[in-house]
């Protein structure tokens, strides 16, 4: 092809911005490490090759295709990646540990390599094949200056489509299943699908790009799609800023220059490469030593400053708070539980955690579950929710059993938890936190996104703004924008709050709420759950603090070595001597 030299070197370095940009939606927003970007990027490459080949003799080889036009084979190129990519995805997606995939994109990178190698009269081997120029009716590209303009546009375009998908609900998602995927599934949302699909759609655009850099090279050949080439797609991710867009494309042009601009300085070919090497090993120290979020971090604000890191703890949540009084009434009896437990037990080896452990739970109550620490307590909320299955029993919700459905269609049923320890998705904001709760988004399925995204912005204003409602409801409105790791615990602990009424379920189970916040906002807190059971929230809360307990609890299940011990009013527990020796370790 004539044209300028730069022309061609800055189209290269364009392949390496979008493949970049492709990786940073998978690893940065949704924290799924893919070691085989090269390999989609040379599945692309191939399926467009030898679906546009006519039978061209290579290396010794006749490479045959059905000789379809460019725009087949790049149609080809897309969805052969997007398929490949979904099938490695999917068996480490079921899986929560992100070195499965890992392992498996390794193995697909190997397994891409050698085919390419072997199948001779498919790919023609280690020398590579020959392809048709890129033609699409009278569109052709004919010189380096046109590649350039026209890979320009496909870049900043792949960037603005991968930035609206980092930004978009199903950008939220992915974000909050990096953050804490079993949180995601404790809010009602399935994680594996999404993740798949992540992983499908960079593999699609990287094959799209690897269908559209062969027909500008006119060639592919296995050695361009190999794991160094996966590494080093990899590091422009982690120089730049997982997650943030901007950062990967910066980081994609800096690499892909150094050595165009050491041969421009003068060094040839052979001398530019192992310098190139050197002066990329000293970028990636350097790198992870001064900037380990990258060199562009996904929370960083351009303008208006720092995120509102530091606020000072907020004490003006909008609800009671001046003379404590019990909102919630002791149900009649002859209403219907809204949950009911039978029989539940667990046992780890040889530890019976828990035995023979029944419950009902009724609108607007506060149970509170005590007993001295290695009770069960967690326990049992681990099988409410089916974080853990129990080996016996049964469990209703509103009369339908829910026992064994799993955690996520369980708190999409109507009960979720609130984990002992926050876990709030740290790197994101508070109104991230919230909003990503929020049931029946459309903006969350990928496909619904790309093809209604009207209809899922609209949503997403009124998710938001419901978000918002919410902090306020919780008194940290103006935290909304704050990244919640940066916020003091107390105020981390309001957005999970803020999280969990977020997903609408009418049942909540607390594990230790206010642990280890000062008597203020234990006091708010206190004030808040109140003000849930008021709003006919039927709420099991374990709590050690027997002050807590009396302030909110109706009726207080007393459990030891697995067991219900008691189960009456706090009155009637505190007035056992035993109970109390029991409690209090005497
Ligand atoms: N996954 C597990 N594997 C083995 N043992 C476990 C597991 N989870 C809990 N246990 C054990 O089961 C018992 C009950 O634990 P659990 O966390 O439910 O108690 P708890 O009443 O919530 O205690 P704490 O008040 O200290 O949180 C403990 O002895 C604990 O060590």
């Amino acid at each position: 092809m004539t044209g300028s030299y730069f022309a061609d070197i800055a189209t290269q370095v364009l392949f390496l911005v979008i493949l970049a940009n492709s990786l940073n939606l998978l690893l940065g927003v949704a924290g799924q490490m893919s070691m085989a970007t090269a390999a989609f990027y040379g599945v692309g490459a191939y399926t467009c090759a030898i679906m546009t080949a006519t039978g061209i003799t290579y290396g010794g080889s006749e490479a045959v295709g059905p000789g379809w036009p460019f725009w087949g084979g790049f149609l080809s190129a897309v969805v052969v990646s997007v398929f490949a990519g979904f099938l490695v995805a999917l068996p480490a997606a079921r899986r929560v540990r992100g070195d499965y995939l890992i392992l498996l994109t390794l193995a697909f990178q190997f397994l891409f390599s050698t085919s390419a190698n072997t199948f001779v009269s498919l790919t023609g081997g280690p020398n590579g094949m020959a392809m048709p120029p890129m033609a699409i009716g009278d569109f052709s590209i004919d010189t380096t200056d046109q590649a350039l303009v026209f890979f320009a546009v496909v870049a900043v375009l792949s960037a603005l489509f991968c930035s609206f998908v980092a930004r978009s609900p199903f950008g939220r998602l992915l974000r909050g299943i990096r953050e804490d995927e079993g949180v995601v599934r404790a809010l009602g949302k399935t994680t594996v699908l999404p993740k798949s699909l992540a992983f499908a759609l960079a593999a699609g655009i990287a094959g799209g790009i690897g269908a559209l850099a062969a027909s500008y090279m006119q060639f592919v050949a296995p050695a361009t799609y190999n794991l160094d080439f996966a590494v080093l797609v990899a590091a422009c991710v982690a120089l730049g800023g997982p997650g943030n867009i901007l950062g990967s494309t910066v980081a994609a042009i800096v690499i892909g220059s150094i050595r165009p601009v050491l041969q421009n300085l003068g060094m040839t070919s052979t001398a530019a490469i192992p310098w190139e090497s050197v002066i990329f090993g000293l970028l990636l120290v350097l790198g992870i030593r001064f900037r380990p979020k990258g060199f562009l971090p996904e929370n960083m604000r351009w303008f208006g400053g720092r995120t509102p890191a530091a606020a000072p703890e907020s004490h003006d949540m909008p609800v009671s708070s001046g003379k404590k009084q019990k909102l919630s009434k002791i149900v009649p009896e002859n209403r219907k539980p809204v949950v009911e437990a039978r029989n539940l037990s667990k046992r780890y080896g040889g530890l019976q955690a828990v035995e023979d452990f029944s419950i009902d739970l009724y609108k607007g109550e506060i149970v509170a579950l005590i007993g001295p620490n290695g009770a069960g307590k967690t326990t049992i909320f681990n099988l409410l929710m089916d974080n853990q299955r129990s080996d016996t029993g049964t469990i209703k919700l509103n009369g339908n059993s829910i026992f064994g459905l799993g955690t996520a269609t369980i708190a999409k049923t109507g009960m979720v938890r609130y984990f002992q320890g926050v876990r709030a998705f740290g790197n994101m904001t508070a109104l991230d936190n919230v909003a990503l709760a929020m049931p029946h988004q459309p903006g969350e399925k990928l496909l619904r996104l790309l093809t209604n995204p009207l209809a899922a912005c609209a949503k997403e204003k009124e998710v938001r703004a419901k978000a918002m409602e919410l902090l306020d409801f919780v008194g940290i409105g103006h935290l909304a924008n704050s990244i919640v790791q940066d916020l003091p615990f107390g105020q981390q602990k309001l957005v999970a709050f803020a999280r969990l009424i977020a997903t609408g379920a009418e049942v909540l189970l607390l594990d230790e709420p206010a642990s280890g916040v000062d008597p203020r906002a234990a006091e708010q807190i206190i004030a808040l759950v109140q003000q849930l059971a008021a709003n006919g929230k039927t709420i099991c809360i374990v709590e050690h603090s027997l002050h807590i307990v009396s302030e909110l609890a109706d009726r207080v299940v007393f459990m030891n070595a697995g067991k219900v011990v008691a189960d009456g009013s706090i009155d009637d527990v505190t007035s056992r001597p035993d109970l109390v020796d029991l409690y209090f370790g005497t």
